[in-house]
């Protein structure tokens, strides 16, 4: 499986070299500050997870990325050259692709018209030239085959498919179109156990084909197992930032569970009660 995404993955990228750096990076819509002072680096070959509770500023830090909305302080780097990006075509220019939890498929359209939605294959260069839909067809299945990942029909409504085999289907989308960096956007959500289990096995997937992977997620047992760096976002400001070989999967969860808050609170409670 790794090898076959290495087979479309961008042969340039070499594992390790930094292909995104945020440097204290900051957010502000109008008065609300939404994120300040991240610094944060995407390698190639590496899975970079942040974890964070709802407001913590997880989405507001995919958009910076992603183009959706341009960075207030500080500076995104992408291969090295500074950016800031002003609309997701950018972004997407630089070989960033953003696999959003609530996918951008449409549900009636088939599985294959979905994998090439906005990149179809067309018998020509103008607009309206006809589609190669034969050639479309036989690519996405040969395409999610090769990966195993096994869809009854191609021709079946991409609705009708789980919703893991959707993110699936979309980190294959990306990778098939080159992608350097790939954002998921908490590709696990809403996943029952064996799901995520196939959708962590393919995230792990594009890391082994060189991608950087940005795995956005408050799961700490899943960041856990395919993350190489982690930091965690609280309010918009970033409580911890650690490489694999400095936190164990315990000291991740309790950081996640609000450790320190909830140690603060049984003391206060212990005190009132005595
Ligand atoms: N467009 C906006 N205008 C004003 N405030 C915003 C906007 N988007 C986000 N915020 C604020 O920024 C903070 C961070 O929000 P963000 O959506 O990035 O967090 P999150 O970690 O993704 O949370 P969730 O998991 O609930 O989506 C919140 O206080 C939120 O209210």
């Amino acid at each position: 499986m790794t090898d076959t995404l290495s087979d479309h993955a961008d042969p340039t990228l070499r594992k390790g070299e930094p292909l995104i750096e945020m440097n204290q990076v900051g957010k502000s819509y109008g008065a609300i500050r939404a994120l300040s002072g991240i610094n944060l680096s995407v390698g190639a070959g590496e899975v970079t997870c942040v974890l964070g509770d709802n407001g913590a500023g997880k989405s507001t830090l995919i958009k910076i990325m992603s183009g959706l909305h341009g960075h207030t302080e500080g500076s995104l780097k992408v291969d090295g050259k500074e950016v800031h990006f002003s609309s997701p075509r950018e972004s997407l220019d630089h070989g960033i692709a953003t696999v959003y939890q609530d996918l951008a498929v449409v549900g009636l359209m088939e599985v294959w018209r979905n994998f090439f939605l906005g990149s179809e294959l067309r018998a020509g260069n103008w607009p309206l030239a006809p589609l190669k839909i034969k050639e479309m067809r036989e690519i996405a299945d040969t395409e999610l085959k090769k990966m195993g990942i096994t869809v009854k029909d191609i021709n079946q409504p991409i609705g009708t498919l789980s919703g893991g085999q959707r993110q699936c289907v979309a980190i294959a989308r990306a990778v098939y179109f080159g992608a350097r960096v790939l954002i998921l956007d908490e590709p696990t959500a809403a996943l029952g156990v064996k799901q995520s289990g196939v959708v962590l096995k393919y995230t792990a997937a594009a890391r082994d084909a060189g991608l950087g992977v940005v795995f956005i997620t408050h799961n700490p047992h899943h960041a856990y197992l395919v993350g190489n760096h982690f930091i965690i976002l609280k309010l918009g400001r970033c409580v911890l930032d650690k490489h694999r070989s400095e936190v164990t999967l315990e000291e991740l969860t309790a950081e996640m569970a609000g450790g320190r808050e909830l140690a603060e609170l049984s003391h206060e409670l212990q005190a009132t009660q005595r």
